[in-house]
């Protein structure tokens, strides 16, 4: 990361922002937010993927970027991190516009992003993977290229931090493995520590724990908890609801492509607005605890030969 954005993040013995006094309503201003964005829209063909009119997301703490199916949370990542253009909008990272920025770019700045489908490389080693996380996205300079004792000294310190987190993330032991031989979580924790070899100071995670056996969930989630209190923000789309309230200080609801509702996880699990966007879409995913007890109700309503509404809908969609 560049020494400019070093002072941006909090020291890891700062208090965490507390954000349980803010009011919970769509595109609520953070008391200091690292993310700023406004009218950020994307279509494919008729259908408006994201279509945000306002989003703030807060320094230093994990938020959960949460809804169903085709709601538009990973298009959002993807804007925001360069890797796909919007129609229009305008977004900025620690006050620095991002359009039309290259992700290697956006990356160098101090956010990174990890992929739904994981992109380690099977056919490198575990070490070789880490290694490109710091070239691949710092992209590089013509001068420490030409000169090798610049690159050699720079490649050590690479290898250096790479061992170190490859240590931290409990895969030193699988250094010399094709990361193809990893299990699925220990290819999430290999391209979470992928990320860190830019130091980042916003890491975004596209469905961490998607594939991971529950054995590994534990250690994830402690890795990510990790992340924050070293004072790094996260921002991660989770469809494990357990997750999300497990470790997240904020909650983003997106639904047909924008905000429909945002608070702690417990006002937001008790939100209509989400419980209407939970059952009103596609759900291939575990219910959650605020789902079944909507079912149970409706099914006593059902019972007591009352119009049942919301669970006729839901039981069209949960095979
Ligand atoms: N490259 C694309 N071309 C056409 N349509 C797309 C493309 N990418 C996304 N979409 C559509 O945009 C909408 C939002 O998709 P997106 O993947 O962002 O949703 P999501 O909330 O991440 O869903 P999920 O939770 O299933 O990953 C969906 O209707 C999807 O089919």
């Amino acid at each position: 990361m560049s020494a400019d954005t070093e002072p941006n993040r909090p020291s890891a013995a700062a208090p965490r922002p507390d954000l349980s006094g803010l009011e919970a309503r769509p595109g609520v201003p953070k008391p200091d937010p690292i993310v700023k964005g406004d009218g950020i829209r994307r279509t494919f063909g008729g259908l408006a993927a994201v279509d945000v009119e306002h989003i703030e997301i807060q320094r230093g703490v994990i938020t959960a970027l949460i809804g169903p199916n085709g709601a538009g949370k990973t298009t959002l990542f993807n804007l925001l991190t360069g890797f796909d253009m919007p129609d229009s909008g305008e977004w900025s990272f620690n006050g620095t516009s991002l359009q039309r920025v290259a992700p290697y770019k956006v990356a160098r700045l101090g956010m990174v992003r990890t992929f739904q489908l994981t992109k380690v490389l099977a056919k490198l080693t575990v070490i070789e993977n880490m290694r490109l996380g710091a070239t691949g996205q710092r992209g590089e300079k013509f001068w420490s290229a030409a000169l090798p004792f610049l690159w050699r000294s720079q490649e050590e310190a690479n290898t250096r931090r790479a061992d170190d987190l490859l240590a931290r993330f409990k895969l030193d032991a699988k250094r010399e493995d094709f990361a193809g031989s990893l299990s699925g979580g220990q290819r999430k924790l290999l391209e979470m520590a992928r990320a860190l070899m830019v130091d980042p100071e916003l890491i975004m995670l596209d469905e961490p724990m998607a594939g991971v056996n529950p054995a590994l969930k534990q250690s994830l989630l402690g890795h990510v908890k990790s992340l924050r209190d070293e004072g790094r923000t996260v921002l991660f789309v989770e469809h494990d609801m357990d997750m999300v309230r497990d470790i997240s200080d904020w909650v983003i609801v997106m639904a047909q492509g924008q905000i429909v509702a945002e608070g702690t996880p417990s006002e937001v699990m008790s939100n209509p607005a989400v419980i209407d966007a939970y059952l009103g879409a596609h759900h291939d995913t575990d219910l959650t605890e605020l789902d079944e007890h909507e079912i149970d109700s409706e099914a006593e309503a059902e019972l007591a030969h009352e119009t049942p509404r919301k669970a006729d809908k839901h039981r069209k969609d949960v095979p």
